[in-house]
């Protein structure tokens, strides 16, 4: 579902957003939007905000931190679960209670589960969780290979929620994460901030920008794609000039037939 995700927005149902400033997120090319948040969140606020949502073709999934607030009609839903928490609720707790009632009804092919490290002690989703964010970079090493060998989830979130993160950090989960994607969260404001995430991480989510400058939230689109294409496409050398290049012998072509 998010393979190939390199920028998304997360939008907070709890929060004011004028039609204009969801025009201009939802046509910025981005390739997701993720409705979502730490607190506030309700039946009511979700589908009012996923109804506006869907007058755009922009794909939009729930990021789901509470049962009693899923809507049905999303084209997917992410489940958070924590890492670095020792409180077994916010791990699989409330994932099995809601397994136990609606195991029937889950859609498993459009739920994706997101393995969450929490780094911002300051963050509210911090608080919420009981999350101890005090990592070293070891730590960050270490959640990084029990989620890329061992539990083989299909993604890592490095989450900063609330405040831009350290390069470090992000850069000690990509050096072990080869299948699984990499996620980035956190106090994105800038290009010079979108631009290093994106380096590091496969998907960068800017969230609270959106709310606080919604012009540079767009632009973000643009960096993060930008820096992503650069990455991927190899750097043209010089043009040859063609009256200098060798023309190829017969016997060079020949050697290049397989078979
Ligand atoms: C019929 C139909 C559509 C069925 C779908 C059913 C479905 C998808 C069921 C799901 C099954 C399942 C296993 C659900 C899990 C249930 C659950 C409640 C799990 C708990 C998830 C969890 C660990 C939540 C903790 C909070 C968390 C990690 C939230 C992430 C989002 C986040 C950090 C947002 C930022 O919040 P914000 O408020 O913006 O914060 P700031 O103030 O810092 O900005
Ligand atoms: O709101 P910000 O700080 O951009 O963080 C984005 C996202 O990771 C929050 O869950
Ligand atoms: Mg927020």
């Amino acid at each position: 579902m998010a393979a190939g995700w390199r920028h998304v927005f997360k939008l907070d149902p709890n929060r004011a957003l004028s039609d204009l400033a969801l025009k201009m997120i939802c046509l910025s090319e981005t390739d997701a939007i993720v409705v979502g948040g730490t607190d506030g969140i309700t039946f009511a606020n979700t589908s009012a905000l996923l109804e506006r949502i869907r007058r755009y073709s922009v794909p939009c999934v729930q990021e789901v931190s509470d049962l009693s607030s899923v809507v049905p009609g999303f084209d997917g839903y992410l489940i958070p679960t924590v890492l670095n928490t020792e409180e077994m609720k916010w791990a699989h707790g409330m994932h099995f209670e809601a397994i136990r009632q609606y195991g029937d009804l889950i859609p498993w092919e459009r739920c994706l589960l997101l393995g969450y490290v929490i780094l911002n002690p300051d963050a509210k989703v911090s608080r919420l969780t009981k999350a101890d964010a005090l990592l070293q970079e070891a730590d960050v090493t270490a959640y990084a290979r029990l989620i890329e060998h061992l539990f083989e989830w299909p993604v890592m979130y490095i989450e900063y929620s609330g405040r831009f993160g350290d390069p470090q950090m992000v850069l000690a989960a990509r050096k072990q994460l080869k299948r699984a994607q990499l996620f980035y969260g956190g106090g994105i404001s800038n290009r010079e901030q979108a631009e290093k995430m994106a380096e590091l991480a496969d998907t960068v989510v800017v969230g609270n920008l959106v709310y606080r400058n919604v012009e540079m939230a767009v632009r973000t689109v643009k960096w993060v794609q930008e820096t992503k294409k650069r990455l991927t496409e190899p750097e043209q050398g010089p043009a040859t000039d063609k009256a200098d290049a060798v023309p190829l012998e017969p016997k060079d072509l020949k050697n290049d037939v397989k078979g």
